[in-house]
């Protein structure tokens, strides 16, 4: 059975007060849903968040890290840093790193194999720009992001693989892909894992949306059969949103 999750991407917002606050705020949330809950706060507040999360439901996980173990990659943070603040999973892929600092495939495929040689899991974002979708390309260019940067792997290795379906033309947009438009690009994405893995493989991976969920849309985009959880940006800023889109399983 494959896992509900809501993560939440703090991105590059809160300070060390910040996000004490946020941090404060979701302990007091009440969970009813039986999702995963998992929060990413910017490399500077994870050793924080881990401590003051360490008693709760809630894990601790990083934004971005480097293929390399260690070295002279000045400004960069490695998977056994990571690992040694408590942070046990990684995001990997998102558009805002793929737009503005020029990751490619092939570096995230590097990325990937880094994570889980260090015995970590990748939630691994691709999705479509606006054009894509403007000329119904959005299958070939997730189905060449998915196979580009995970297909050298073997089935074993999705035991630590969540996909993270993100159209870039609905993140902090507002608007949202439509339950049936997630639903339909994450059967296709099941799809092309099933043809190369196995269907096996493929209905155990859970595959997230991301993009303008929030606590009014949530619970429709989490009815679709194929849609697992959620990657949410703005809304998990604020403890009670964040909660609300937890509990809309
Ligand atoms: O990029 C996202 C999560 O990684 C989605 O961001 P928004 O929820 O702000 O659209």
């Amino acid at each position: 059975m494959r896992k509900n999750i809501v993560a939440g991407n703090w991105k590059m917002n809160n300070d060390l007060p910040q996000s004490e606050t946020l941090i404060a705020d979701l302990k007091k949330q009440k969970q009813i849903s039986k999702a995963k809950v998992m929060v990413a706060p910017t490399f500077t507040n994870l050793w924080h968040a881990f401590e003051a999360l360490r008693q709760f439901d809630i894990e601790v996980i990083a934004q971005n890290m480097h293929f390399a173990e260690n070295g002279a990659y000045t400004g960069e943070i490695s998977a056994s840093m990571l690992k040694s603040v408590g942070v046990n999973t990684v995001i990997l892929g998102h558009s805002e790193r793929r737009e503005y600092f020029n990751e490619s495939d092939e570096l995230l495929a590097k990325k990937v194999d880094s994570a889980l040689a260090n015995d970590m899991s990748v939630i691994f974002c691709f999705g479509e720009e606006l054009a894509d979708r403007k000329s119904g390309n959005q299958e070939s260019i997730v189905e060449s992001q998915i196979k580009n940067a995970l297909f050298h792997l073997d089935a074993l290795a999705f035991n630590n693989i969540v996909m993270a379906y993100e159209p870039v033309w609905a993140i902090g947009t507002g608007e949202t892909a439509s339950p049936e438009q997630a639903q339909d690009m994450h059967a296709f994405i099941r799809k092309t894992l099933a043809n190369k893995y196995g269907s096996d493989v493929a209905d155990s991976v859970s595959i997230l949306y991301g993009g303008s969920v929030k606590p009014n849309n949530a619970q429709e985009i989490f009815s679709k059969p194929d849609v697992d959880g959620g990657l949410i940006g703005g809304a998990s800023l604020k403890a009670e949103d964040f909660f609300a889109i937890v509990n809309a399983f």
